[in-house]
């Protein structure tokens, strides 16, 4: 469990992080998304104790970083992949870990076979190209059988293979029971793997709710030979609408029984009504468009 409480970081006159209160529950894939610099890295940064908040609190498993006798077995994470010494093998690496957080080497041989890595475990990490980078790393997450995971941006520049990966992975290591925080600009990516979502914009919390709820903020499409009277009348009952065609209107904001007995009451026909699913892309535009305007104009 990931616990914030008014978590804060300004940079000068920017604040990059502005008092978000959320927890990242077991057993669930949580996808963490917000437009570039809306504040995702600080805050992933910050539960690892690598900056200091100016305000608030970051608890992993109910405590501080920096209060986590031994943090690798208690949190894992990959923030940046190339992070490693590229002189050194992929084994090395994981060895050198390992020994520093009381681990046993047998579990560099698990960790490695984990990630599918076991023939390249001789390779150098500057040679590793970065899709076998991105392996490493989640190895090195792996490393200390943490109930926490947390990776920033996982699957940048990998291709659909390694993506699948990547997903399977995560899905896999939620159904153990472990709370997997994972941050993506890619909505269509976590439409695809995560159960619950955490959008943030500008710092500040928009969205905390499970996947379901965030893409069912659905529109309705409407076609009625009178779609001219009926826009007026779903206005007047408080209905977003806008009109898509000579005889076509999409409202937001009422479900489809509403908008049928709104037109019944009206005594307008209707030859269409249906509730358009939103996608992710168009549920996170939406609710990310100020924030975003904000971010274009500086
Ligand atoms: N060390 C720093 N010094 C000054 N400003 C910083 C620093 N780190 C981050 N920022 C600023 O804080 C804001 C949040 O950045 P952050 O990298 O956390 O966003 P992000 O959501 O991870 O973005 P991206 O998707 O682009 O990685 C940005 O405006 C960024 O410019």
């Amino acid at each position: 469990m990931i616990t914030l409480r008014g978590l804060t970081k300004r940079y000068g006159a920017r604040t990059a992080v502005d008092d978000l209160t959320l927890e990242v529950r077991p057993g669930a894939v949580t996808g963490f998304l917000g437009p570039n610099g809306a504040g995702k890295s600080t805050t992933m940064r910050m539960i690892l104790g690598l900056d200091r908040p100016d305000a608030g609190t970051a608890l992993v498993g109910g405590r501080p970083y920096q209060k986590i006798e031994n943090p690798l077995r208690t949190v894992g994470a990959l923030l940046d992949a190339r992070a490693v010494h590229p002189g050194r093998s992929a084994r090395a690496h994981l060895l050198a870990l390992a020994r520093s957080n009381g681990i046993g080497r047998a579990r560099v041989g698990e960790v490695l076979e984990i990630v599918g890595m076991d023939r390249a475990a001789g390779r150098r990490a500057g040679a590793l190209s970065l899709g076998m980078s991105q392996r490493l790393g989640i190895a090195a997450a792996l490393l200390g059988d943490p109930a926490v995971l947390m990776f920033d941006e996982p699957v940048n520049g990998l291709d659909p293979d390694g993506v699948r990966w990547i997903r399977r992975l995560m899905r896999g290591l939620a159904d153990e029971g472990r709370t997997v925080f994972v941050s993506s600009h890619l909505m269509s990516e976590m439409q695809l793997t995560a159960d619950h979502l955490v959008v943030i914009g500008r710092g500040k919390l928009i969205v905390d709710a499970p996947l379901g709820e965030v893409v069912a903020a659905s529109a309705v499409r409407i076609r009625s030979p009178h779609a001219g009277d009926l826009a007026v009348r779903l206005r007047a009952a408080g209905v977003e609408v806008s009109r898509t065609g000579e005889s076509q209107l999409v409202a937001t904001g009422a479900s489809t029984e509403r908008i049928g007995d709104l037109a019944h009451e009206a005594g307008i026909r209707l030859h269409e009504l249906s509730a358009q699913e939103a996608s992710l892309e168009q549920a996170f535009h939406e609710l990310t468009a100020d924030s975003t305007e904000y971010g274009s104009r500086v």
